[in-house]
């Protein structure tokens, strides 16, 4: 069986962060594990409240895993602190691991922040340099390299100053395109870009889309797939999963986990 770990938030509502990525790893068949940073009170509405964990707490259960069980691949999503993200960054050193996915999560789709401001120099620093892959929204991508994106040539200059940090691919998300029918997604491996496009679905339930994407390239890592070709399946079980989402509470719903497989054995 293989196993992929998330270092992440906890979403109460479910949707993102943590809950996203375990019920993704799940319904891409690899064994998933958990290290939560921060516990969020959470709902569609928005984030109503944040309790970061300890650094201590989250190398504990980073440690238990390491010195039990194991990780083929991993991802980090909402880090919150400087603090952490050095910590975690040691951990990965340390354990040698190499199949090392980060969403530099800063925002939550409500507006509440998910990383300190001071936070974004660790990540530059220590984890972006570690990682095989990097997978930021715009406005992400816009924080991190400290330029404005307004079209595909951005994306692409973008996308070649990631690369210059350090990391081995990156993935500039389209999700925050103008384009109304569109999205793309820029893949780029420091030699070649791939333009991975998708039709726009028409909906407000994108939430913990961005989580959900970097959790299915994680669980195909694991499953020993090349980075390009577990970019293209998460790229197909986000489009699945936003095309059936779910519409829970009053605010931006969250997207259906089971979609992709259920039409995957529609298909077989
Ligand atoms: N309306 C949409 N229709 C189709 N694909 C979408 C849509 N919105 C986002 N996506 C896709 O979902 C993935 C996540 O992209 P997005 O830019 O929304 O990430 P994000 O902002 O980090 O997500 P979140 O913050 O909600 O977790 C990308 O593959 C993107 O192309
Ligand atoms: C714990 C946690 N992690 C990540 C997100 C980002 O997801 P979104 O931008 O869809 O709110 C979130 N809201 N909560």
């Amino acid at each position: 069986m293989r196993k992929a770990l998330t270092i992440a938030g906890s979403d109460s509502g479910g949707g993102a962060g943590i809950q996203a990525d375990l019920k993704t790893f799940q319904e891409l068949e690899v064994y998933g594990m958990s290290a939560i940073t921060a516990i969020t009170a959470q709902n569609t509405l928005g984030v109503q409240a944040v309790y970061p964990l300890s650094v201590e707490a989250v190398v504990e259960q980073i440690r238990s895993i390491a010195d039990d069980i194991g990780v083929d691949a991993l991802k980090t999503g909402m880090l919150f602190n400087a603090d952490i993200i050095q910590a975690v960054s040691e951990q990965i050193i340390l354990n040698n691991w190499k199949n090392i996915v980060i969403d530099p999560v800063m925002i939550a789709k409500g507006g509440a922040s998910l990383l300190q401001q001071e936070a974004v120099s660790a990540l530059k620093k220590k984890l972006i340099p570690l990682s095989l892959i990097i997978t930021p929204n715009i406005p992400e991508a816009e924080v991190i390299i400290d330029m404005e994106i307004k079209s595909i040539k951005d994306k692409e200059e973008a996308a070649k100053r990631f690369i210059e940090l350090g990391v081995k691919n990156v993935v500039i998300k389209g999700g925050h395109d103008t384009d109304p029918l569109e999205t793309m997604d820029l893949f780029y491996d420091g030699y070649e870009f791939a333009y991975l496009k998708s039709k726009r679905i028409n909906t407000e339930n994108t939430h913990g889309t961005g989580c959900t994407f970097s959790a299915a390239i994680t669980a195909e890592l694991a499953k020993g797939k090349k980075v390009y070709d577990a970019v293209v399946t998460a790229k197909d079980f986000i489009q699945a999963a936003i095309e059936e989402n779910i519409p829970l509470g009053n605010g931006h719903g969250p997207t259906n986990h089971w979609a992709y497989k259920k039409r995957s054995s529609l298909i077989k």
